[in-house]
């Protein structure tokens, strides 16, 4: 008999919370940094490893931007992007949608061409090698001010055809979505996707504010969300996708442990909830171990893995004929 964890690392899966700055693995750190000639504050791999220590959000976020702070060339996010992509197609991830930050990296002087060639030259040899499709999503730092994004937003205008989608990430309590109201709306007109980190720390009413002001195609997170009847019938009405990351939770402490994750509740609820890694570098894990954290720590059942895979196909923005291909074969593999 196949077991889940074989079951889970074979079928097709789509990644649709990950954040490319958050793929960044020590080892390749160093590397750049010492082709770059910039200093990292830390000495060596394991005392960086052992700074992977977090109680929230802000104490990886911390890091996050330090890391980040090596990345100077095109040739640095292309290689970066690449590492990544091969590795999640390595276990079968046939399709990402990938965020950027591009306030994390215009702030050192960093072009924003230099950014998205870099990351989307990547994603076209991934998709030219092994058929692995894609789409970009540029978000906004939310601890930065709406006229940020407005200018971050003027900078990416000669590039929306390789930008699918707008995020809003980084530290969200005390700074909720509506903050963003108008930004938002000027993406909207701009014919781009709308999603939104939401309930991962911050309370149900930033979800609602997502959901209800912005009008966000999609929740990434949206954990706390289950504080509130009402805002899951809300989220259950206008068939919402939300991009769960439960090694993300576990080491920000969104969870205190993977048993008492909420993923298999958000699927009794009826709520279209996925598996996503986030920062895996960072948080201890690619795809397939995001999985097996799920597997081995909340016992979900064969039904239950068979609906977050097939979540993951129908709430990702990948064409029709695309979907139809992937649902297929995740049928087959689930007779
Ligand atoms: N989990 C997360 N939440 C908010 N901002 C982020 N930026 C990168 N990862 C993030
Ligand atoms: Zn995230």
């Amino acid at each position: 008999m196949e077991t889940l964890i074989e079951l889970s690392k074979k079928m097709p899966k789509t990644e649709l919370h990950l954040h490319i700055e958050g793929t960044f693995e020590p080892e390749q750190m160093f590397a750049i940094a010492q082709r770059n000639q910039v200093e990292l504050k830390y000495n060596t791999v394991d005392a960086l490893k052992a700074a992977y220590q977090f109680t929230n959000l802000q104490d990886f976020l911390d890091l996050y931007y330090q890391g980040m702070s090596v990345l100077l060339h095109e040739a640095d996010f292309y290689d970066l992007t690449m590492a990544y992509l091969e590795k999640v197609h390595s276990e079968n991830v046939v399709h990402v949608e990938i965020f950027f930050d591009p306030q994390g990296h215009l702030s050192r002087g960093v072009s924003f061409d230099v950014q998205i060639q870099g990351i989307y030259n990547a994603l076209q040899d991934a998709e030219k090698k092994w058929g692995m499709t894609s789409k970009l999503i540029m978000s906004f730092l939310r601890h930065l001010s709406e006229e940020s994004a407005f200018e971050t937003l003027e900078l990416a205008k000669p590039h929306l055809k390789w930008i699918y989608g707008i995020g809003l990430d980084s530290s969200e309590v005390g700074h909720p979505p509506e903050k963003f109201l108008r930004v938002f709306e000027a993406c909207k007109n701009l014919g781009l996707k709308i999603t939104a980190h939401a309930g991962e720390e911050g309370p149900p009413d930033y979800v609602w504010q997502a959901i209800e002001q912005i009008g966000v195609d999609r929740i990434d997170h949206g954990n706390r969300a289950l504080e509130d009847d009402k805002l899951i019938e809300a989220i259950k009405q206008r068939n919402l996708t939300l991009t769960v990351c439960p090694l993300s939770n576990l080491k920000l402490c969104v969870v205190n442990d993977m048993k008492n994750h909420p993923i298999k509740n958000m699927l009794t609820l009826g709520l279209n909830a996925t598996v996503n890694s986030d920062d895996p570098a960072y948080f201890g894990g690619y795809m397939n171990d995001n999985y097996a954290s799920l597997i081995n720590g909340t016992s979900i059942s064969k039904e239950e893995l068979f609906q977050l895979a097939k979540n993951g196909i129908t709430g990702s923005w990948m064409e029709d004929h695309h979907k139809e291909r992937h649902l297929k074969h995740l049928n087959a593999l689930f007779e």
